[in-house]
């Protein structure tokens, strides 16, 4: 069925596809523990992720059983296997339980003559047999179109019909170099959207910073899917991150994807010791600073009302506002940080400690202890006054 092109489709559902257990473990030098990859399964699932792409059943027997032990956990969530488009893959694929085998295929010219050393032609028959095939045994079918977005359109609309004449339910727009910016994304989905009446999966790399502004404008030109990784991992740069497109969708769309957002942190934690990639602190809705503020102004704006610096409510995640004292602050906060000891400052008194507060942190490149503040107070102190510790 071919869709008028105009106007774009505008889902008001985005279910993620979370590949953290594929496309995040293939960051360079990661591996997951057998345990480690149960366990990021499980926690996902508790938090509602509703799919998840699970592994490459190819890469031998003992990711086979791997994969074959969380398919048998019997998770709320659909699972889905990757698999190239050649006898092995697939026969490896249908042995292993999973919901869904995503079955993918190289879309762009440079890719399909000079990795697949082929030709468009072989690309649509090898699409056809293997979907076909997959199909006939019974299971749901995706379809991967690597590199889609060095590919031309007219062939992936081609590539994309025959993915639903043969049975797929969806295929998979990869940004796989992450070369895309958000314009250009919706303009291609939406090209895609208005051919193909399919599923569309976006599948965005950050290489420049824009998967998930990218993996936001395929929503908006009618993407029904989104790949993510849990701290955005994933090859290269990595992936959408599944924190940032879940709290986009709510807070710039409206969409909840059904995911617990206070889950996030504990399995953003997960993932980092998994990975032994660490989380960075300004790592956006899960860094341990994201909601930290030092500046005088900010600190005196959320004293008054959060409203006043605060985009979204760090409770969704389980989370709070922290203020610490630094080089950038005011008054107000040395106020309020010394009302935490017990000691009321006069406006003056504050004057004189944030002057003290800023020579430490100039000079230690930290924030002051309790005990230092402690320290400035009882410098200020007139001789022969009562030190109230
Ligand atoms: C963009 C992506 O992320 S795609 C997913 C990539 N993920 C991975 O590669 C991680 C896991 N990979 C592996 O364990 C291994 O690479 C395996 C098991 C998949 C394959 O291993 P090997 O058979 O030893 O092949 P190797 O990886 O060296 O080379 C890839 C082969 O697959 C072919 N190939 C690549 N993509 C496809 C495809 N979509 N469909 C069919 N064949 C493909 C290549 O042309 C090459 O075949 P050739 O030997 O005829 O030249
Ligand atoms: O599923 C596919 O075909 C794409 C896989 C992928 O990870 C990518 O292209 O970045």
């Amino acid at each position: 069925m071919t869709r008028q092109p105009s106007p774009v489709a505008r889902p008001t559902a985005f279910c993620i596809n979370d590949t953290t257990l594929r496309d995040g473990e293939q960051t360079a030098g990661v591996a997951f523990t057998d345990d480690e990859k149960r366990s990021i399964a499980a926690e996902l699932d508790a938090a509602g992720v509703p799919e998840m792409e699970i592994g490459i059943p190819a890469m031998g027997p003992r990711e086979l059983e791997l994969i074959r032990s969380i398919t048998a956990m019997r998770l709320r969530a659909h699972t889905m296997v990757w698999a190239r488009m050649c006898e092995s893959d697939l026969a490896a694929a249908l042995t292993c339980g999973a919901d869904i085998i995503h079955l993918s295929i190289s879309a762009s010219d440079i890719q399909i003559q000079r990795k697949l050393k082929r030709d468009r032609p072989w690309v649509l028959t090898t699409l056809r047999h293997f979907v076909q095939r997959a199909v006939a045994a019974g299971t749901r079918v995706s379809v991967g179109l690597e590199d889609a977005s060095r590919a031309d359109d007219a062939f992936l609309a081609q590539l994309a019909s025959t993915a639903q004449a043969c049975g797929a339910e969806r295929v998979r727009y990869a940004d796989t170099l992450g070369i895309l910016d958000p314009f250009e994304t919706h303009r291609r989905i939406a090209a895609l959207r208005a051919a193909v009446d399919i599923d569309i999966e976006i599948h965005a790399h950050n290489d420049l910073g824009l998967a998930t502004a990218n993996t936001l404008a395929a929503f908006r030109a009618g993407a029904t899917h989104a790949s993510t990784t849990v701290n955005g991992l994933g090859e290269r740069a990595g992936n959408a991150a599944l924190e940032e497109i879940v709290m986009a969708m709510r807070h710039l769309h409206g969409v909840d994807c059904g995911v617990d957002s206070r889950a996030l942190p504990f399995i953003s934690e997960l993932v980092a010791q998994a990975s032994g990639r660490p989380v960075a602190a300004n790592k956006s809705i899960v860094g341990d600073a994201v909601f930290t503020h030092e500046s005088g102004i900010h600190v005196d704006g959320l004293l008054k009302d959060p409203l006043t610096y605060q985009g979204f409510d760090p409770a969704e995640l389980g989370r709070s506002h922290r203020t610490v004292l630094g080089k950038h602050s005011g008054s107000h906060g040395v106020m309020v940080a010394y009302e935490q000891l017990g000691l009321h400052l006069s406006n003056d008194l504050a004057r004189l400690l944030l002057e003290r507060i800023r020579s430490h942190v100039g000079d230690t490149k930290r924030s002051p202890s309790p005990d230092d503040l402690k320290r400035f107070y009882l410098e200020q102190l007139p001789a022969g006054a009562t030190r109230p510790f």
